[in-house]
């Protein structure tokens, strides 16, 4: 078995793409409009899904916003230097939540931002 992607409904399709695209370096891989079902896929992610696990991320064309309730955790992103990164996306206005530090109970150096729809992403340092 193989782990493909991961799916998160967005409101604004473009303003996501040029998120991840432009604050974590992701590709766009593939995008398809589907207007039978008013909708439109898109995958992003650092390479081709026959080798990379992706975020699929599904627009309807209808809905400009998503209640995310509490059940959804995070995406994690790995870093190379987490305070450099905060640093950057703070400059550029991304909203940081929990700032870069030891995870509570641990020793893993993480820090939280939240995507435009609301997601939580964790990036966590890895040397
Ligand atoms: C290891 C890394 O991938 C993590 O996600 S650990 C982050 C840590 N998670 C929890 O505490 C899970 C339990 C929590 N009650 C929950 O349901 O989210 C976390 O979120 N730490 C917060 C911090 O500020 O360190
Ligand atoms: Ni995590």
């Amino acid at each position: 078995m193989k782990f493909l992607h991961t799916m998160i409904r967005v409101g604004n399709l473009e303003k996501s793409i040029k998120f991840y695209t432009e604050n974590f370096g992701m590709k766009l891989i593939r995008q398809k409009d589907y207007p039978g079902g008013k909708f439109t896929l898109a995958f992003i992610g650092y390479g081709d899904e026959a080798d990379n696990t992706v975020i699929e991320l599904t627009h309807n064309w209808e809905t400009d916003s998503y209640d995310i309730g509490n059940g959804f955790g995070h995406f994690a992103l790995g870093v190379e230097d987490i305070y450099s990164v905060c640093d950057k996306l703070r400059e550029d206005g991304v909203i940081i939540t929990r700032e870069p530090g030891p995870m509570k109970h641990g020793t893993t150096v993480i820090a939280f931002v939240k995507d435009p729809d609301g997601y939580s992403i964790e990036l966590i340092e890895r040397k």
